[in-house]
């Protein structure tokens, strides 16, 4: 039986149980201990919009040069990583779909599963054991900056096959944004 699931709008408090999106502050977060001018006035940092976690390994940078996905989107698998945190950075404004489910035992069905649309200018961070369908980059071939534990010992990637769940993603409410 098809499931159609909504894709959300990604926002920090929705993706909260799942980890963190990387964007600047809005104006309720922005105060003193978050963000302060620097460069002589040039550039504001907005500090510790989350931080990296490992267990073992060290944490590097690498780049994933993702395929884009066709819509209607097939997922496939989900899986999740023990030993850290794993985050995305589109790199050349592609927006892309975001998959996952609580962390703990493997999703059961659609149902356990939330879908976000992140923009281009969205990055995600996932905590580590957070189910997550790999990387769904929209209309476009692109370059995702994947920051994460490497060089570690142990698995770190645990794979659930979803290939036959019948999921339908509607993003068309959220992509209708780009146009607005
Ligand atoms: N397997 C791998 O390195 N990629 C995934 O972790 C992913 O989330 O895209
Ligand atoms: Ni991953």
């Amino acid at each position: 039986m098809k499931t159609t699931i909504i894709a959300k709008p990604l926002t920090k408090a929705a993706f909260a149980p799942y980890g963190s999106v990387i964007e600047p502050y809005d104006d309720q977060e922005k105060c003193p201990e978050n963000s302060w001018d620097i460069n002589r006035g040039f550039a504001c940092r907005h500090n510790a919009i989350s931080k990296v976690t490992h267990d073992g390994g060290e944490v590097g940078f690498s780049i994933f040069r993702t395929k884009r996905r066709d819509c209607p989107i097939t997922l496939s698998v989900m899986e999740y990583h023990p030993f850290g945190t794993q985050a995305f950075f589109s790199m050349n404004g592609t927006d892309y779909i975001v998959v996952v489910a609580k962390a703990g035992d493997a999703p059961k069905s659609a149902d356990d599963l939330e879908v976000f649309y992140a923009h281009s200018h969205q990055g995600v961070q996932y905590d580590a054991n957070v189910w997550h369908h790999p990387l769904l980059a929209l209309k476009a071939d692109c370059d995702f900056l994947v920051i994460d534990r490497i060089n570690g010992e142990g698995n770190n990637c645990h794979e659930f096959e979803i290939d036959d769940w019948e999921v339908c993603i509607d993003i068309s409410a959220e992509q209708a944004k780009n146009q607005a």
